[in-house]
């Protein structure tokens, strides 16, 4: 497991399906703060709107499980019969230029960063309605027996907020981006301040 420094710090973005992880982490971690994500491999057949590299690495369920069992993977799950994981290469890659980095996994993956890296990973859990959730599937192009797929898990993502450190509704853009940078923006000045705090003489 690749051990996470004194100051790096990992924001996991989590709640259920088409609440809008993967849209608020864009914008709040990509667009205002400068931070990368790491890109998952999986062996689910990309869809029309997605695009080799830049929402998952597609490889065939061979090759996923020859790097499982060299041990390639820092977590990896599987969901509705398609496998996903991080590479703890690209993990380290990533913090060898900056400190902090997102993710969106689903909750289970939430779940094992969490016991990995403790006080390190810090999970947003972003939530709307069953019905807004499945409307926006359906608007983003879903197949219907991927959204029913998605749904059937609803009830049980939802308990999971109650796990997590943070919890953000997400019905207007501009609420959750706002609310959003200004936690992790927390965490950013919290970590300054211990950064002066060691450098101050006694
Ligand atoms: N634990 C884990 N979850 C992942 C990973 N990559 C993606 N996920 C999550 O697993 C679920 C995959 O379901 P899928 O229908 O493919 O959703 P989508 O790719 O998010 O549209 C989603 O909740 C993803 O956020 C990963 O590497 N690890
Ligand atoms: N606040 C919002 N209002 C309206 N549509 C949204 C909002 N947030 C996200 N969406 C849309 O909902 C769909 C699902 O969002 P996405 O980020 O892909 O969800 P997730 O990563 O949780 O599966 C996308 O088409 C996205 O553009």
């Amino acid at each position: 497991m690749y051990n996470l420094k004194e100051k790096e710090m990992i924001f996991v973005f989590t709640g259920p399906d088409g609440s809008g992880r993967k849209t608020v982490s864009k914008l709040v971690g990509e667009s205002t703060l400068h931070m990368e994500t790491v890109i998952s491999y999986t062996t689910r057949k990309p869809r029309a709107y997605e695009t080799e590299g830049e929402d998952y690495h597609y490889i065939s369920r061979e090759e996923f499980e020859t790097a499982k069992n060299n041990g390639e993977f820092l977590e990896s799950v599987e969901i509705n019969g398609n496998l996903y994981g991080i590479k703890e290469k690209d993990i380290q890659e990533k913090f060898e230029k900056m400190g902090c980095i997102y993710l969106v996994l689903n909750t289970e993956g939430a779940d094992i960063l969490k016991s990995l890296y403790g006080d390190k990973v810090i999970r947003f859990f972003v939530y709307a309605d069953r019905e807004t959730v499945v409307n926006r599937q359906k608007e983003r192009g879903d197949d219907p027996e991927v959204i029913e797929q998605h749904i059937a898990h609803y009830d049980e993502d939802m308990a999971y907020r109650e796990k997590c450190e943070h919890v953000f509704e997400n019905y207007r853009s501009d609420h959750i981006a706002y609310e959003v940078t200004n936690t992790m923006e927390e965490y950013f000045k919290r970590k300054l301040e211990e950064k002066k705090a060691e450098k101050e003489p006694l």
